[in-house]
C-alpha cells in the first residue's frame, strides 16, 4: 500500500494531559504528531513553543513530530524548534521575509523543510524552491482554530499539487490539514494527499484507535483502486 500517514494534531488533545494523550495517539496508530505552533499574530489564537515540543521528547515521545508554524516572523523559531526534537517544520510564505532562506535554515538544522498554503495562497510560491521542500502542506481550512469544515476548493489545489510534485519527480510529501474526516479522507487521497492531518476527528472521538483504523481502512481502499 502506498506509504500514506496518519498525523493526529494535538490542538485537540488534552492540554492537562499532554504527554499522557500524544502517547495513547500514537499507540492508536497515528504515525506523525502535528504540532501547532500560533502566535496570536499571524493568527488569532496561541498555542505552544518549543520547550513544550521539549517536554513531549522528555516525556519518551519518540515519534517524528511535524511543526507547523503559524507565525511572524518566521526564522528567529526554527533553531529552537530543531534543538527542541523536531522533525519536520513547515511555514506560511506569506509569514517569510526571505522564503528560500527560511527553508535553507530547516534544513541546515536538519529537520525536513516545508510551505504551507491557506486557502487562498497560489501555489506559486513553490517555483524557484521545489528543490528545497520535502513536504507541501494544503491548509483545507483557514488556520487559528481545530473543528472546521474542509473546503471543497482544496481537491482542486491538491491535484494541481500533486502534478507539480510528480512532475518535478522529487520526494516531496502532499499533507492536507482542516476538516479531515473518515468520510471524506478517501477523497482527499485520491487527489494526490498523503499525509493526513486530523484533530477533532480524533480527539472528539472517545476511541482514538476505531477513528484511525477507519481512516486507514478508506486509505487502503484508495490504494487499491476501489476508491
Ligand atoms: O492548523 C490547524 C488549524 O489552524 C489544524 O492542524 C487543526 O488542528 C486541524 O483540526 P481539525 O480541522 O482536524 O479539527
Amino acid at each position: 500500500m502506498k506509504n500514506f500517514l496518519i498525523a493526529p494534531s494535538i490542538l485537540s488533545a488534552d492540554f492537562a494531559r499532554l504527554g499522557e494523550d500524544t502517547a495513547r495517539v500514537l499507540a492508536a496508530g497515528g504515525d506523525v504528531v502535528h504540532f501547532d505552533v500560533m502566535d496570536n499574530h499571524y493568527v488569532p489564537n496561541l498555542t505552544m513553543g518549543p520547550m513544550v515540543l521539549k517536554a513531549l521528547r522528555d516525556y519518551g515521545i519518540t515519534a517524528p513530530i511535524d511543526v507547523h508554524l503559524m507565525v511572524k516572523p518566521v526564522d528567529r523559531l526554527i533553531p529552537d524548534f530543531a534543538a527542541a526534537g523536531a522533525s519536520y517544520i513547515t511555514f506560511h510564505p506569506e509569514a517569510s521575509a526571505h522564503v528560500d532562506r527560511s527553508l535553507q535554515l530547516i534544513r541546515d538544522h536538519g529537520c525536513k523543510a516545508g510551505l504551507v498554503f491557506n486557502p487562498a495562497t497560489s501555489l506559486n510560491y513553490l517555483d524557484y524552491v521545489l528543490d528545497k521542500i520535502d513536504v507541501i502542506l494544503l491548509m483545507s481550512v483557514n488556520p487559528g482554530f481545530g473543528g472546521q469544515s474542509f473546503i471543497p476548493g482544496t481537491l482542486d489545489k491538491l491535484r494541481q499539487a500533486r502534478r507539480i510534485i510528480d512532475d518535478s519527480g522529487l520526494d516531496i510529501r502532499l499533507e492536507i490539514d482542516g476538516g479531515v474526516k473518515v468520510d471524506n479522507i478517501g477523497a482527499i487521497a485520491a487527489a494526490g494527499a498523503d499525509m493526513f492531518v486530523a484533530g477533532s476527528a480524533i480527539f472528539g472521538h472517545e476511541n482514538y484507535q476505531s477513528v484511525i483504523s477507519d481512516m486507514k481502512r478508506e486509505l487502503a481502499g484508495v490504494a487499491n483502486g476501489q476508491s
